[in-house]
C-alpha cells in the first residue's frame, strides 16, 4: 500500500466501514487526483504536488465530516450519466434507477411523460435521452433544485421542460394530458430519523426527504387524485415508495379506481416501486 491510500484509510476508518473505505480511496485516487489506477494496485509509491496534497486533505476533512462524496466532487452517477448534484437536491439512489428501467421497458412508444419532483433532473433526464419520441415534462417546487436540474438538461442535451409547481397545491395548472406519471416523491417519515446515516440526515435536503408520521402518504395522496385528471385513459403512474407502505399504497389505488396494480421489489428484496393503470 502506498502513503497516499495508508492515509486515506486511516483517516476515514472510524467513520465509514471498511468495503466503503476501499472504494473512497478508489474514488479519490483516481476519479478525483486522477492517479493511475494500476499504480494504486501495485502499492507503488507517488508524491502529490502541493496543490494535490491540500486538495485530498480538504477532501479528507469534508468525508469526516460525513458530507457525501457526490456533492464533494459535484457530481452523482446515475443510469450510465453523470448529474450535477449539491446540497439543495437529493443524490439519485440506485433503486431510482431501477424505476426508470422499468418505464423505458414498458413504454416505448410514451409521447408525454411527468416526473413529480424532480431534483436533479435525474428520472425526467435519462427518459428524455433514453425514450427520444416523448416530451418530458417535469415539477419540483424548489428553485434550487430545478436549477441543477435546467443545467444537467442543459449540459447532457436533454428535451425536458422543467416547471415550478407545488403539487401539495389544489390549484396545479397543467392541460397537458399524459401516458406516465412518474414520482419518487419525500417519504420518510419523521420517526424514521432516528435510523438515518448522518451523511443523509445532515447533508441532504429536508424538502426533498421527509413527511409527517401522521400523513406518511401525504404526496401520494395528492398524486394519485391528480392522475385522474392528468392522465390519459389507460395511462400509468409509477411511484418509489417507502418499503413500509406496500400495501397502504395498493389501498389507496384501489380506492382511487386505478387498476392492474403492481407492487415490485428492489435490488434488496425490499417493496420499492408501484405502478398502476388509470
Ligand atoms: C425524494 S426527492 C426526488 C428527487 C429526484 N426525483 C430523485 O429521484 O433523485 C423529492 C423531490 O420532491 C420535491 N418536492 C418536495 N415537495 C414538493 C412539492 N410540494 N411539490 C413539488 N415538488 C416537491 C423536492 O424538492 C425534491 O426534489
Amino acid at each position: 500500500m502506498n502513503h497516499i491510500t495508508a492515509y486515506i484509510r486511516l483517516s476515514l476508518k472510524d467513520i465509514y466501514p471498511p468495503e466503503e473505505v476501499k472504494a473512497l480511496t478508489m474514488l479519490i485516487c483516481c476519479d478525483i487526483l486522477g492517479l493511475d489506477a494500476l499504480d494504486i494496485y501495485m502499492g507503488k509509491d507517488i508524491t502529490l504536488s502541493e496543490c494535490k496534497q491540500r486538495e485530498l486533505e480538504n477532501i479528507i476533512f469534508r468525508l469526516q465530516k460525513n458530507e457525501p462524496i457526490q456533492y464533494i466532487r459535484g457530481i452523482a452517477e446515475f443510469y450510465g450519466r453523470q448529474f450535477r448534484v449539491a446540497p439543495g437536491v437529493l443524490v439519485p439512489r440506485p433503486e431510482t434507477g431501477e424505476l426508470v428501467d422499468l418505464i423505458i421497458n414498458e413504454n416505448p412508444e410514451a409521447k408525454n411523460i411527468l416526473d413529480i419532483g424532480t431534483g436533479s433532473g435525474c428520472i425526467s433526464i435519462s427518459l428524455s435521452k433514453e425514450l427520444p419520441n416523448a416530451m418530458v415534462t417535469a415539477w419540483d417546487i424548489s428553485e434550487e433544485a430545478l436549477e441543477i436540474a435546467r443545467w444537467n438538461n442543459e449540459r447532457l442535451s436533454g428535451r425536458v421542460v422543467f416547471e415550478k409547481q407545488d403539487v401539495l397545491s389544489d390549484i396545479v395548472s397543467d392541460t397537458q394530458r399524459y401516458d406516465v406519471i412518474v414520482s419518487n416523491p419525500p417519504y420518510v417519515t419523521e420517526k424514521e430519523k432516528a435510523d438515518m446515516e448522518p451523511n443523509v440526515l445532515e447533508w441532504e435536503p429536508e424538502l426533498a426527504l421527509f413527511v409527517p408520521d401522521d400523513d406518511p402518504l401525504l404526496f401520494y395522496r395528492h398524486i394519485v387524485v391528480l392522475g385522474q385528471k392528468l392522465l390519459n385513459q389507460g395511462g400509468k403512474l409509477y411511484f418509489e415508495i417507502n418499503q413500509a407502505y406496500g400495501t397502504e399504497m395498493v389501498r389507496l389505488l384501489e380506492m382511487n379506481h386505478y387498476h392492474n396494480i403492481h407492487v415490485i421489489k428492489d435490488l434488496f428484496e425490499n417493496d420499492r416501486i408501484v405502478t398502476a393503470n388509470r
